[in-house]
């Protein structure tokens, strides 16, 4: 597959230098903050709002993330969220573990109405989020959300959503990833299963989401490469640990590959999928 997009596009992919935001949680933020600075970046994790003042002068995109909730953070999430639309910061939400419990799924509603660019989630974070049911246990996603009669569902009414919430674009990730804007639907192919036994993975791509918007990509474009970048960079990791796979040692490789697969020419001519 290539978009339209990518027909015109060099390869100046992670090429500059955005200051990137995040709220996020305690358990991955190192994985984000190095996956970030992998592809070029400059992340600044910071959640105390005296200092949101000064931040929201210098950043280029924001990330939210909804993993370790508190009513402290609730806070936090809710005031950033509210100074990026003041300051028109193209934001990230990734609503983890909407499909665990009701508080955080409110509390994505409430962030939502602030019109961010992007809305993310697995697959059945995403279903819960939008009122279909969802398998979803914890934080993960669950196979049975991702056949492909529950993706149609859910991309149609996520298309529903780009009505109802016209600023915002929508992503739903697993084995088959599912981006709907008010224009396009893309079901993505590239990744491997292992993806899915490393905690923090789904945070990363949000961060690269965040990355690219940060430096001025368009949503659509900033969604397509960010999925697709992280899963060729999981494909090419698994090609290098032997079998069956010692995840700690696909966790160095993917993080390796982040930090390398950008330099090669054409990286993208690999991304699978189809647009609809
Ligand atoms: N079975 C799979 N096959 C291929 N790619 C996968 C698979 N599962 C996940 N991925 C890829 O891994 C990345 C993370 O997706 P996932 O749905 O696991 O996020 P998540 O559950 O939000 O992650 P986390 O909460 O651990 O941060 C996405 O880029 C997705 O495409
Ligand atoms: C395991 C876990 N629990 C809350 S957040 C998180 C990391 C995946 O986002
Ligand atoms: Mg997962």
């Amino acid at each position: 597959m290539e978009p339209l997009f990518l027909k015109k596009r060099t390869d100046k992919f992670f090429k500059q230098s955005p200051l990137i935001h995040c709220v996020t949680n305690e358990i991955t933020c190192e994985s984000m903050a190095n996956a970030l600075l992998y592809v070029n970046s400059k992340p600044i994790m910071a959640d105390d709002p005296r200092e949101f003042d000064e931040l929201f002068q210098q950043t280029n995109s924001l990330l939210l993330n909804l993993g370790h909730l508190s009513p402290e953070r609730e806070k936090q999430l809710i005031i950033s969220s509210e100074y990026a639309k003041r300051f028109k910061t193209p934001t990230v939400i990734d609503v983890v573990g909407v499909s665990a419990s009701s508080l955080r799924k409110k509390l994505a509603l409430a962030l939502m109405t602030n019109e961010p660019q992007v809305v993310k989630g697995n697959t059945s974070e995403m279903k819960k989020l939008v009122d279909l049911e969802s398998h979803g246990r914890g934080v993960d996603g669950h196979a049975s959300d991702q056949n492909q009669a529950s993706l149609e569902k859910l991309s149609e009414k996520l298309k529903e959503y780009t009505s109802k919430y016209p600023e915002t674009c929508f992503l739903a990730t697993g084995e088959t990833d599912v981006i709907v804007t008010k224009e396009a639907t893309y079901f993505l192919k590239n990744g491997v299963p292992e993806l899915d036994k490393i905690t923090g993975t789904g945070d990363m791509v949000g961060a690269l989401i965040a990355s690219l918007l940060g430096q001025g990509e368009t949503v659509e474009t900033s969604l397509v490469i960010a999925v697709s970048y992280f899963n060729l960079c999981g494909e090419k990791a698994a090609q290098q640990v032997s079998q069956p796979i010692p995840m700690s040692d696909f966790r160095n490789q993917l993080m390796n590959q982040l930090s390398t697969l950008l330099e090669e020419g054409k990286w993208w001519k690999d991304i699978k999928g189809e647009i609809k």
